[in-house]
């Protein structure tokens, strides 16, 4: 497993941060371990302070998620691309710890799609082009992620984060908590398929355990499928059973409505059932930027909804 060759599990490399330089303003989430606060960190008298998200350990936390708390710490620290989320630094000398993240402003990516679903008789203000460059965003952030052999697991509309719901917003992977988690309860083996995301994994991964960046790039195709569905949850109505049934037998998602049929093409590539035979994501990127280049009048049109008649 290539993140095993990750080594510096140490947490004194970590930036320790005076908890007095920080301030917290209002919750804006529940995380695994406790809740996600927006807050202000005071730098140095020169500098002004600067916006933060702050992820807490609830105050009685289990051995292993204080643990697990600094794995996703050190995770985080070792990453520096602009569509990852950064770490900013920790308070973990005294309690409640925190962990001092970038703030991202538009939430996540899920939410926001389904937020921005065209209403019947009008167009979504999004564009195909929109679409896209959220697409070309989590690629970016997953082919860091694969030149560094380090293999995420859980990419997913749900765990990205946009830096602003405007038309500049820039979505960033936010969220590395089942890769820091098979560093102890090999997950695969123990939670059975009751916590694994099992619609988001290729055969190899739900059947044998077998993660590599070519498990991350399936992922990434169904995060296509999320983005050009506006949201959708993938193989609505079927259960996770259901799901590694059909898609072992080679069944696979429907082009979204809308979604132009070269993004549809990537996706099906991303689902290959021999991970060999998967794009990378140098050849998503490729992809997906031909795909923009191609199209660029079509992307800019509004995706509208077909009025259906309802007395038809
Ligand atoms: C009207 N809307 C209501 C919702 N609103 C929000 C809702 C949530 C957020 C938010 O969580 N922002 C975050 N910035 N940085 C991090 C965040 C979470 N982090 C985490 O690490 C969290 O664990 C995480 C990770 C991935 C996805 C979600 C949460 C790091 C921002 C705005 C915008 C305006």
């Amino acid at each position: 497993n290539p993140n095993y060759a990750f080594n510096n599990w140490d947490s004194s490399r970590l930036v320790e941060l005076p908890r007095d330089r920080l301030t917290l303003i209002q919750s804006i989430g529940k995380g695994a371990f406790g809740e996600v606060y927006m807050g202000y960190l005071i730098f140095d008298e020169e500098t002004p302070e600067i916006a933060v998200a702050v992820k807490t350990l609830s105050a009685m936390p289990a051995q292993s998620s204080e643990r697990d708390f600094t794995l996703e710490a050190i995770i985080m620290s070792q990453f520096d691309h602009e569509n990852i989320v950064k770490l900013i630094g920790v308070c973990f000398q005294s309690n409640p710890r925190y962990i001092i993240l970038e703030l991202l402003e538009g939430g996540d990516m899920q939410t926001f799609l389904r937020e921005n679903r065209p209403k019947t008789n009008a167009s979504s203000q999004l564009t195909l082009y929109d679409l896209m460059q959220l697409a070309h965003n989590v690629a970016s952030g997953c082919q860091y992620l694969e030149n560094r052999h380090f293999v995420h697991r859980d990419v997913a509309a749900r765990n990205c984060l946009l830096t602003t719901k405007d038309v500049d917003r820039i979505a960033k992977i936010a969220d590395f908590g089942m890769a820091r988690d098979i560093y102890h309860n090999d997950y695969y083996r123990k939670g059975g398929s009751a916590v694994l995301p099992v619609k988001w994994m290729p055969p190899e991964a739900f059947l044998d355990g077998i993660f590599s960046s070519k498990t991350d790039v399936w992922s990434f195709g169904i995060v296509l499928w999320e983005i050009f569905s506006l949201g959708f949850s993938p193989y609505p109505g079927k259960s996770n059973q259901e799901v590694m049934h059909v898609v072992r037998g080679g069944i696979r998602l429907d082009a979204p409505e809308h979604c132009p049929p070269s993004a549809y093409s990537l996706m099906k590539n991303c689902w290959d059932p021999d991970p060999k035979l998967r794009p990378s994501f140098e050849d998503i990127l490729k992809s997906l930027n031909e795909i923009i280049s191609k199209n660029k009048e079509l992307l800019y049109s509004q995706i509208t909804v077909k009025t259906k008649n309802l007395h038809s």
